[in-house]
């Protein structure tokens, strides 16, 4: 059953192209636009629409300080119009997907009418979605819709923050916190809708979560037990899959959006889409008042940072109102993340440089224009070597859809494709999933946490065989499960999934009081988790380079990290000091939270906190017991350990891959180059490299972990 309940379709969006004549000279280029929006008009609608004061001491007031009628705004929103018909439907049926515009009132509208509706009674409405900043920005959301305080009848629960209490009802998740909660009770039993929001994004856990709510749902129903209602929600998602996946329920097409978004496509071709996006930044900025904020999509933090120090620099000599950058990636401390949502004075603009973490979901209540450069930096990994690929590729079509759906939320927008229409046209309707590229074994470790078979377990698309066998295979020698083939979790498994981290992270914290070191495993895991903390800026590389000496362990980059961590903590003025030691300030902050998250953890498992003080080979051991996958021995030979120093030397990793140090490493430069090593990660870009290093005595491995000893043994 297909409904239609209003007329408005993105097909019908208008597609324009825009001219980027010479982009030489940012301050010279002017760009042409067919059908230009008229801005006077544009004005006068944003003041009626925007802000609202949220209790969270973000203030999303407008530009001009009308406050926004919040419940007025509610009434326009496209699913609210239709509400009655839609109630009748989730009524109805207990599976649906729901497919509307962006910006339509899916996310915001949709709990809250189930909500209003007394559909719920002592049960609880969960609403998924794959990132932390769209679960917390969406609940503050709502809470301030229904005029209440966020933590009572609206709460959210992301990695590390629970801000729910026992009267909450509806309740923003990250999908991995949902995962989580199934490990504890795999029937979901307080949730009576579970809203699985953004289910184009299929990252693994929401693909495994469309597992576990189906199976939930059939049990609840064989149990007698209250029944589950299931809502898949998209603006973009590939709507057979999933209707096969859950047995042809029906689905419901909401079309319309508040406001228009017009859409612009490059005419031409960019070799460089960061100075195709500063380009338009500036002449946008000149064209076009103050408190229209732009949002760019960049691929990750340093392209962030680069084009952030760019736009500082040419606004000092560009005409336009003052400009506030505001980067937001998921490396960022979560109050760094919020104050993209923080108003700007008036008369100045807001630039909010993202990732694809803006991509979904949120809404930045001044977003005017969208810039996409088109780009997504993807993970993928190789299953036999366990080398993870980090490339930048062109985002797919959904993704394009999305990010111009960040505009035109509380008026109307544009959004600006760096990329041809033809180009547009040429791309993937969608990503693959993350099931199929990715490892598995901390989603696996959670699957099996569940008491779920993982060869029988539903999957809208099945991972390949091998990666599921590798995951399995590392969860047994990690020692979480007891078999690969009828797997069930340790006492050590059950204690790992406690931590919101990789398996091989939360070996090492649950080893690390054998090794007198948990003070310092709980500095390095949580360093670790953060993007990198030096901070190289290139014209001052030399300085940068001799101020980090200070830091340096001959023992390797793990220990350098722990040095610094340790030297930010004792700091008393840690921006400053950051500065003047080359560091990267945020990264930092965040390492500094994520330690007091997994030290509560460590508390409630009661894990002794002790320090191994300068006997460092503790610590390293300790790491390997977690990370002995991640063993590589010089070759010998030309290249080798006998080469030269270590810049040259070549290292076989476990799984048989070719590497070299990479040259940033503390060790690329030892002599002679360490027999064996210990790698976080392992990189290939042009060539393959081995990611932070540290050098360990080979008889180590046989030491922490045998089993895995003998099989490289053999293999070698
Ligand atoms: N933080 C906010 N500040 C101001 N307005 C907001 C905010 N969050 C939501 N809104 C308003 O509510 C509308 C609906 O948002 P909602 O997130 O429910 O849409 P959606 O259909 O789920 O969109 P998407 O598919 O992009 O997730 C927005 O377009 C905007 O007008």
């Amino acid at each position: 059953m297909d409904s239609k309940y209003a007329s408005v379709g993105k097909e019908k969006e208008n597609k324009k192209s825009f001219e980027n004549n010479s982009l030489h000279k940012v301050k010279k280029m002017k760009l042409c636009y067919e059908n230009n929006v008229n801005p006077t008009k544009e004005n006068q609608k944003e003041s009626n629409v925007n802000g609202v004061k949220q209790n969270n001491g973000l203030n999303n007031n407008s530009s001009n300080d009308i406050p926004e009628d919040i419940q007025a705004v509610r009434k326009t929103l496209p699913v609210y119009v239709v509400r009655g018909r839609l109630l009748e439907e989730i009524k109805k049926h207990n599976t649906m997907i729901i497919m509307g515009e962006t910006g339509s009132g899916k996310t915001t509208q949709i709990p809250q009418l189930i909500y209003e509706q007394q559909l719920e009674s002592k049960f609880v409405i969960a609403v998924t979605q794959p990132r932390r900043v769209a679960a917390i920005t969406l609940a503050l959301r709502v809470a301030a819709e229904m005029k209440t305080e966020i933590g009572s009848i609206v709460g959210y629960s992301v990695r590390f923050e629970d801000v729910t209490s026992p009267t909450t009802k509806v309740k923003y998740l990250t999908d991995g916190m949902l995962l989580r909660e199934a490990v504890a009770d795999p029937l979901l039993k307080r949730y009576s809708t579970i809203i699985l929001d953004e289910a184009h994004e299929r990252t693994v856990n929401t693909d495994i979560l469309f597992g576990i709510v189906k199976l939930a749902q059939k049990d609840r129903k064989e149990q007698k037990l209250n029944p589950l209602k299931v809502i898949i929600m998209s603006a973009t998602m590939d709507v057979d899959a999933f209707r096969n996946f859950y047995d042809n329920c029906p689905v419901i097409y909401l079309e319309g959006r508040t406001y228009p978004v017009t859409i612009y496509h490059s005419k031409m071709r960019h070799e460089d889409y960061q100075y195709a996006a500063v380009c338009t930044i500036f002449q946008l900025h000149a064209t076009t008042p103050a408190n229209h904020d732009f949002l760019v999509f960049l691929t990750g933090q340093e392209e962030i940072e680069t084009v952030l120090t760019n736009i500082k620099q040419i606004a000092k000599e560009s005409p336009g109102p003052p400009i506030k950058v505001c980067p937001l990636y998921a490396g960022l401390p979560a109050s760094k993340q919020l104050q993209v949502w923080k108003k700007t004075p008036p008369g100045m603009r807001k630039i909010v440089l993202a990732t694809n973490i803006a991509e979904a979901s949120v809404t930045i209540p001044e977003i005017k224009f969208v810039i996409d450069t088109g780009v997504v930096k993807e993970r993928t990994w190789c299953t036999s070597t366990g080398a993870e690929r980090l490339a930048v590729r062109a985002c797919s079509q959904a993704a394009g859809w999305q990010r111009a759906g960040r505009a035109g939320r509380t008026a109307a927008g544009a959004a600006y494709r760096l990329y041809t229409a033809r180009d547009f046209a040429a791309r993937l309707a969608h990503n693959a999933p993350e099931i199929v590229r990715c490892p598995l074994t901390s989603s696996m470790l959670m699957l099996i946490a569940t008491g779920m078979d993982p060869s029988t377990f539903p999957l809208i698309d099945s991972p390949p065989r091998d990666s599921i066998q590798a995951s399995l295979l590392l969860l047994k020698e990690l020692g979480a499960i007891d078999n690969e083939n009828d797997p069930k979790l340790t006492i050590l498994g059950k204690k790992m999934t406690a931590f919101p981290i990789d398996p091989k992270y939360s070996k090492v914290l649950l080893c690390a009081p054998e090794y007198n070191c948990l003070e310092e495993a709980l500095s390095l895991v949580a360093v670790m988790s953060s993007e990198n903390v030096f901070h190289t800026p290139l014209h001052k590389r030399e300085e940068a380079l001799k101020v980090k000496q200070k830091f340096i362990s001959p023992l390797g980059d793990h220990i350098t990290l722990l040095n610094v961590y340790k030297a930010f903590c004792k700091a008393p003025l840690k921006k400053q000091w950051c500065k003047e030691n080359y560091l990267n300030h945020k990264n930092l902050s965040y390492a500094y939270e994520v330690r007091s998250q997994l030290l509560s953890v460590c508390q409630r498992l009661n894990l002794p906190i002790t320090s191994c003080g300068n006997v460092l080979d503790q610590l390293l051991k300790c790491l390997l017991s977690g990370l002995f996958t991640n063993c590589a021995w010089a070759r010998s030979g030309a290249g080798g350990a006998g080469a030269g120093g270590a810049g040259g030397a070549r290292y076989v990793t476990s799984a048989g891959a070719a590497a070299a140090l990479h040259p940033a490493g503390v060790l690329h430069c030892a002599r002679p180059p360490p027999a064996a090593v210990l790698y976080t990660e392992l990189l290939h870009t042009k060539r393959s490299y081995l990611v932070t290093v540290s050098a360990v005595q080979p008889q180590w491995l046989q030491q922490v972990a045998p089993e895995f000893a003998r099989r490289c043994r053999s293999n070698r």
